[in-house]
């Protein structure tokens, strides 16, 4: 393997990349802190995630996907994730999993680069659910937008 090669190849290829995706998503469904997300998700949709999250990565590692899904924003967007949601992510699961499955040093940070860099995107959207009660007239297909809470937040100035 040169030092060229992608990351998606450095991982292990395809195998790799959807046993991690897999592993993460189910590890996120059974965690105390976050698995309450998923309860009302349906199996199908569980199923939808994972391949979408194999796209998603292999997509941006160098594997040969197209991911066909939302952008990070709004397939985050209302779904009320929080500081503590994110940290129960990364020490309860992304991390020890690195050390769990004899991930490389360099390949770990670059996975965990990779993964962080969507903190902002994320993390600190409302509960859409949350919005609604606060305004029960607002018009759902407008969205949270319509009655003046903008996610993420527009750059000031
Ligand atoms: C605490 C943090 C997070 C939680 C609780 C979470 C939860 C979820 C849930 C429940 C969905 C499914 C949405 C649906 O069914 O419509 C989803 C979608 C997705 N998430 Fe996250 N997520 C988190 C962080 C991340 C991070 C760090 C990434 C990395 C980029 C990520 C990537 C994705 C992708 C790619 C999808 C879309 C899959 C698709 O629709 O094709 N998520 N997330």
């Amino acid at each position: 393997m040169t030092e060229q090669a992608s990351l998606y190849d450095r991982l292990g290829g395809l195998e790799s990349v959807k046993f991690l995706a897999r592993t993460l998503v189910v590890r996120a469904m059974l965690n105390p802190t976050i698995g309450h997300i998923w309860n009302h998700k349906t199996e199908a949709e569980v199923q939808e995630e994972i391949s979408g999250f194999v796209e998603f990565l292999g997509m941006h590692w160098g594997g040969p996907h197209t991911y066909h899904g939302p952008d990070m924003a709004t397939a985050h967007r209302g779904m009320g994730i929080t500081e503590e949601y994110w940290d129960a992510l990364f020490d309860d699961i992304v991390t020890p999993a690195y050390a769990e499955f004899g991930i490389p040093q360099r390949e770990a940070e670059e996975v965990d680069a990779f993964l962080r860099s969507f903190k902002s995107v994320v993390v600190g959207s409302p509960s859409f659910k949350d919005v609604l009660r606060e305004h029960p007239d607002m018009d759902v297909m407008q969205g949270m937008k319509s009655v003046g809470v903008h996610w993420p937040a527009p750059a000031a100035g």
